[in-house]
């Protein structure tokens, strides 16, 4: 039986895109700085074990942190969970995270997440690192290892190009590297650090792209730019994907902005995939090669992967294409009414209510 055929291009590590998550959750409509004392921030947090399911994604809103409305709002303690931030955490956001337990913080070495005097931020990060080290939960920089071709990702995610592609989102490694390497105590590794940080950006804004359609237009429209922002997520997402032919990623949001499940399409957890059939639907006559029965679509990792049951009326799934039937059947069978998705052929998005 002929098995186990090309690997998919796809981001390295889950960690590596949990990173990148948190870093365009800076970007969402939602973010704004909590006080003129502090920058805004995004964060994603997961599971300390071998699958890395997302728990939570988030960023500062409502006059709160980025940390402290993930651990005030999550149905759950984040115990032994990997917290990845856009930021250093101020003094604050680090007893939130060694009071719930977390069991080691990842942040990019952009300016930490609180202002001001150069003199009082420094003593304020010394204060951090001494309270982690004391409570044995590890923090560190963490710069996603981008040591690939990104076109090649994307090619799996896209069908179609847009001419705005490039020109959408773009981040820069910031100018005042120089100062924020002295705050974050990294002078040494300086050159290192950005050179790595122009790379991972380069990746993300390549494959953040833009949504291809109506949502990019209305600017104005607050809710217009949730959805344009949630489709990126979705992006991001589908970068992982292990299918070889076609990568999709799938976000779960509730009415009040909520995330509650991420998923990708790809083969079973630490499958071998050289032992699995990754052939087309086409390739009906050498049965046994179709990779249709093995390979879980976005829409159904994201409903299996969610982290509460319990749907509720006004419930969104995005997605990065509209949803096949099987899984039109699955969101209508848990009650999701509404879909949100990157149109296909159309340089239009699809916003698309299922009765
Ligand atoms: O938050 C998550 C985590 C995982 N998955 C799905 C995608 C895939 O169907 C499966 C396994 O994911 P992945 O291939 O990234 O994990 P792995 O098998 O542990 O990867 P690796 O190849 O690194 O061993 O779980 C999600 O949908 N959402």
């Amino acid at each position: 039986m002929e098995r186990g055929c090309k690997t998919a291009k796809r981001l390295g590590k889950k960690t590596d895109l949990y990173m990148l998550v948190a870093l365009h959750m800076e970007k969402s409509p939602m973010c704004v700085s909590p006080s003129d004392k502090f920058n805004k921030s995004g964060i994603v947090v997961c599971e300390s074990d071998k699958i890395h399911k997302v728990v939570a994604v988030g960023c500062s809103r409502e006059n709160l942190h980025a940390v402290q409305h993930i651990i005030l709002s999550v149905p759950r303690s984040l115990r032994n969970c990997t917290v990845y931030l856009s930021r250093k955490p101020c003094a604050t956001c680090a007893t939130f995270l060694i009071q719930d337990s977390v069991s080691s913080v990842y942040y990019w070495p952009m300016a930490p997440e609180l202002k001001g005097e150069d003199s009082a931020v420094e003593e304020e990060l010394k204060q951090v690192d001494q309270m982690f080290v004391r409570s044995q939960i590890s923090i560190s920089i963490f710069l996603p290892s981008t040591d690939f071709d990104v076109s090649k990702i994307s090619e799996r995610i896209r069908r179609h190009k847009c001419r705005n592609c490039h020109s959408h989102n773009a981040e820069a490694v910031p100018k005042d590297m120089e100062k924020i390497m002295s705050l974050l105590n990294m002078q040494d590794r300086k050159m290192m650090c950005v050179s790595q940080m122009k790379k991972a950006l380069h990746c993300l804004n390549y494959l953040l792209h833009c949504t291809h359609g109506e949502f990019e237009k209305k600017e104005e429209d607050d809710v217009e730019k949730m959805h344009v922002h949630a489709l990126q997520l979705c992006y991001l997402l589908a970068a992982r994907s292990d299918d070889p032919d076609r990568g999709v990623g799938c976000i779960l949001y509730n009415q009040n902005g909520y995330f509650f499940g991420a998923g990708y399409n790809g083969y079973p957890i630490g499958a071998i995939y050289a032992n699995l059939p990754c052939g087309g639907r086409h390739n009906k006559k050498k049965p046994g090669t179709a990779k249709g029965p093995v390979l879980i679509h976005a829409e159904a990792n994201a409903l299996l992967f969610r982290f509460s049951k319990k749907i509720e009326e006004n419930d969104v799934l995005y997605c990065s294409k509209p949803p096949c039937s099987e899984c039109q059947n699955y969101i209508q069978y848990v009650g999701i009414k509404k879909i949100i998705s990157v149109q296909e052929s159309s340089q239009s998005s699809s916003d698309q209510q299922v009765s």
